[in-house]
């Protein structure tokens, strides 16, 4: 036997960073969830039990809180690349990081027409994700939204499919549609983190045009299927940040069924005079796809 692929480090490191405007008063804090996996020359810990590769997952855990504080943590994609290239500045048998940053909301409540200077609210479990890898030829990004729940009570229609001895769905003009977004946008790969750091007000902005479109084209789009929404949001994101290569979509489809009560004296409640429906925990539908540059 022979070990054909390791990385180890720290997971689920949960991270606060608050920054306090001294001139207004006014704080904002960054919450996140870190992993920071490593790769390099460390075959010698799992075959041979030497430690002496290996830099241990609790100084790992050390590392990304000393990071937060002499860094900044937003955008998440510099934090993220800041973090990996540490480990590859630091140890030269180390010659990939790989960091996963979640950042979760923390948005600012507004009281009596004001925003509070340092309340917040977690509105959604919607999240900000980040993966970067970071090795001595470059660092390549990506970035996310995940667990953005939506739903349209009607501008979703599902018909056409292929009808045979299977089939037991009927086709609609008028359906709910409900998904948990799960979108995606690779970065071109950049030489170093000067690359990175060049023009990083890029990150903020994607992620701002990535969640604009998903939630315009969500609730515009005539739906004909899950498959051309999505493709149609891909498209525009591409479109909308030239320094993407690529963008992916993973859309479950969360149904909401009918139900028939016409055995209940006769209570029309299917169809056109559909108002009562069972969402369904599952099956789910889920479609995906990544749409690339042509
Ligand atoms: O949008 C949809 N796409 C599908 O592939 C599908 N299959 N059943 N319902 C569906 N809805």
């Amino acid at each position: 036997a022979r070990l054909s692929a390791a990385r180890y480090g720290k997971d689920n490191v949960r991270v606060y960073k608050v920054h306090k405007d001294e001139k207004t008063g006014q704080q904002s804090v960054t919450e996140m969830t870190v992993c920071c996996l490593l790769e390099g020359e460390i075959d010698t810990s799992y075959t041979q039990a030497d430690n002496s590769v290996i830099v241990a997952t609790d100084s790992i855990k050390n590392t990304i809180y000393i990071k937060a504080k002499e860094h900044p943590v937003n955008p998440p994609e510099l934090y993220a690349s800041i973090l990996g290239q540490h480990f590859l500045d630091k140890y030269a048998h180390i010659s990939a990081a790989h960091i996963d940053v979640t950042v979760h909301r923390w948005t600012r409540m507004v009281i009596d027409g004001q925003p509070h200077p340092h309340s917040f609210l977690r509105d959604g479990q919607e999240t900000r994700n980040v993966e970067a890898t970071v090795t001595r030829d470059g660092i390549t990004i990506k970035s996310g939204i995940v667990g953005l729940q939506v739903l349209k009570s009607t501008g979703s229609a599902f018909h056409g499919f292929v009808r045979d001895e299977f089939t037991t769905l009927k086709e609609t003009w008028d359906r709910i549609l409900s998904t948990d977004v799960d979108a995606g946008w690779t970065w071109k790969k950049c030489a170093n983190l000067a690359a990175v750091q060049d023009g990083v007000e890029r990150f903020d902005a994607a992620w701002e045009a990535a969640r604009n479109i998903t939630l315009k084209t969500f609730a515009e789009d005539e739906s004909a299927s899950v498959q051309n929404t999505m493709y149609k949001m891909c498209e525009q994101i591409l479109d909308a940040v030239p320094e993407t290569e690529k963008t992916n979509y993973s859309l479950p489809n969360k149904h909401y069924f009918e139900v028939d009560l016409s055995w209940h004296k006769g209570l029309q409640n299917t169809g056109k005079d559909a108002e009562v429906y069972a969402p369904q925990s599952g099956p789910n539908g889920l479609i995906k796809c990544e749409v690339s540059r042509s």
